[in-house]
């Protein structure tokens, strides 16, 4: 669904992603993980196109998505959460779901100006749409609530709601636990499985939490200094040596 080919980022003199390939197949859970720095978010702001590649290519759905811009790619089916929760702090939790429409609305105005009914239609559908993901977030109660007012947990919950919003086939989460406490952990790990298995979307991770991604993941991919150092199934993965070494070392040792 997702291709990188030999995707090369740099910043000035540094190579925060090397010659990376990955290939995201449709309906999987597919984690990115590795140490602080080792280019995962720069690999998701160039999916969301944030970030333009030095070199190389990105396919979606056999797609150049290297031709779209940022405001693009919601049309093209891909959405977004992030690593440090960006909502309108001010606004209810409802408000916010809405605005993860507004990029495919916007390109109705004219049928806005001209046919009123159908606007309200909209509206109607937008709302009964942000109805139905509070209720498999289980946030209903918290539509009212300014988002400023609420626990961490619950403002990433209305993040990821928000990406959910437009429906998208694939949707990136970076870092949806961090700062979540176990049993939010425990959730929102099985959100991201229903978002498959229920939405059948593809879901593109980004995680420090080592157990929920062993947990939930189809399939792994490991970084390192901007280099893919390794991949496979979890279980593969977790006993892989080059990963252990880089990654996985404080965490193995913990367990046995
Ligand atoms: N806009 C930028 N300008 C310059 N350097 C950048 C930029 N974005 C990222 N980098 C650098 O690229 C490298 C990879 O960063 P990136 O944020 O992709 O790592 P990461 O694996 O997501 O790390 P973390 O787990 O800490 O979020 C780092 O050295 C970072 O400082």
């Amino acid at each position: 669904m997702l291709t990188f080919k030999d995707m090369t980022v740099r910043f000035a003199g540094l190579t925060a992603v090397n010659k990376l390939c990955l290939e995201v197949p449709q309906g999987s859970i597919y984690s990115i993980i590795g140490p602080n720095g080792a280019g995962k978010t720069t690999v998701f702001n160039c999916v969301s196109r944030f970030y333009q590649p030095t070199e190389g290519a990105i396919e979606f759905e056999g797609v150049d998505l290297l031709k779209y811009k940022p405001h693009q790619i919601v049309e093209q089916g891909v959405a977004r959460s992030f690593q440090n929760v960006e909502l309108f702090a001010k606004m209810t939790v409802l408000d916010n779901l809405l605005t993860g429409l507004h990029p495919l609305l916007k390109r109705n105005v004219f049928k806005i100006a001209l046919n009123w009914p159908s606007v309200l239609r909209t509206e109607r559908e937008a709302r009964g749409k942000a109805a139905e993901i509070m209720r498999i977030l289980e946030i209903s109660e918290l539509a009212h609530e300014t988002v400023e007012n609420l626990p961490y947990g619950y403002q990433k919950m209305v993040d990821i709601g928000r990406a959910m919003m437009a429906e998208p086939r694939l949707i990136l989460l970076d870092e949806p636990v961090a700062g979540m406490n176990a049993s939010e952990t425990e959730h929102l790990g099985q959100l991201i499985t229903r978002l498959k298995t229920q939405m059948g979307m593809t879901v593109l991770l980004i995680e420090h939490d080592m157990s929920l991604v062993m947990k939930i993941s189809d399939h792994i991919a490991v970084m390192n200094f901007g280099e893919k150092i390794a991949e496979g199934a979890p279980a593969e993965v977790q006993r892989n040596p080059v990963v252990v070494e880089a990654y996985l070392g404080e965490v193995a040792d913990a367990e046995t």
